[in-house]
């Protein structure tokens, strides 16, 4: 995978900009390292004995193309495990197959490089892994889980867990048949859980209960207790469908998608995009 675009675009990220606009402010560089250094020691966590549980999350999608509400996700779920001391060692992206039945989705390569592009301030804790999108075929997540999960225990222990990281409407979506087989469903939840971030969705709207409420009480008994639910303090409804739509409109995405994943998109005429943006300068 070329990192060309990533390393052409690289100007595009707050760090460098915070670097130009205060040429000679050293220290805010030493800050932005220190910041940098905190976030990384998710992964020198071998040494530490406590806390007791030790956490792996695989965040799987489309990324088509990757939004800022994909790439809260993480951080909400770090903020949750820390809050009940529990050590969150990395997450996984994992960007679906191109194979995938769904419409408009983009070749794997470009949502890829889109990812790196994302996550290139943050890559020693989160890693984008592009096993699932190589296999010859559309691969299902509890098979994608599987894959990972020998891995993980061999790096981190066999202590280690794994979860599937998602948003409150794919856990909607595993409740419905004709979407996962009740038996995918099944096994991924009591192998594995889930933790499930809440997402505003048009289908909550209108509706007096919760959407925790609402998913718990479609859910068959057992999967209960492998549910993690995490309140989005700042719920949107930012999502892929809306961006392509955004861009292939002339809109800005600004502020929706990173700035590099916006020149990824525009260089490759990606989503229809046909109007030049305008990056930070
Ligand atoms: N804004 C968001 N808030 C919470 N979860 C999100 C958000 N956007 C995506 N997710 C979650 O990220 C995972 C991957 O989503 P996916 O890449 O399919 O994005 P999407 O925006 O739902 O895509 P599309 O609009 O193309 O269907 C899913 O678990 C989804 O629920
Ligand atoms: N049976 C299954 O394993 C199954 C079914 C539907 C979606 N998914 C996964 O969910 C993720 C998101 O897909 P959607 O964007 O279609 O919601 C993808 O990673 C896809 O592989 C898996």
């Amino acid at each position: 995978m070329s990192i060309f675009i990533v390393n052409d675009y690289a100007d595009a990220f707050p760090r460098n900009k915070i670097e130009k606009s205060y040429a000679n402010a050293k220290h805010l560089r030493e800050f932005a390292d220190q910041l940098q250094r905190n976030d990384n020691t998710q992964l020198s966590s071998n040494t530490i004995s406590f806390p007791i549980r030790r956490l792996v999350l695989l965040l799987a999608g489309s990324f088509n193309p990757v939004t800022i509400g994909h790439l809260r996700m993480p951080e909400i779920a770090r903020d949750y495990y820390r809050l009940h001391s529990i050590q969150l060692l990395e997450v996984i992206i994992s960007p679906v197959n191109e194979f995938y039945n769904k419409t408009s989705l983009t070749p794997a390569t470009h949502r890829i490089e889109m990812l790196r592009a994302a996550i290139y301030n943050d890559n020693k804790w989160l890693s984008v892994d592009t096993w699932e999108a190589e296999q010859p075929f559309w691969t299902p997540v509890n098979l994608v889980l599987d894959h990972h999960y020998k891995i993980i225990k061999q790096k981190y222990g066999e202590d280690t867990e794994l979860r599937l990281l998602t948003g409150s409407d794919l856990v909607q979506e595993m409740l419905n048949p004709t979407k996962w087989s009740p038996k995918v469903a099944n096994y991924i939840m009591t192998t594995y859980g889930i933790t499930c971030i809440t997402r505003l969705s048009d289908t909550e709207v209108n509706r007096d209960d919760s959407i925790i409420e609402y998913i718990t009480k479609e859910m068959p008994n057992q999967w209960k207790q492998h549910v993690e639910f995490i309140v989005d303090t700042m719920t949107n409804d930012i999502s892929s469908t809306k961006v392509r739509a955004q861009i292939a409109e002339g809109y800005s995405v600004k502020y929706i998608v990173p700035d590099a994943v916006i020149a990824i998109i525009y260089y490759y005429g990606l989503y229809n995009s046909t109007a030049p943006i305008s990056l930070v300068t």
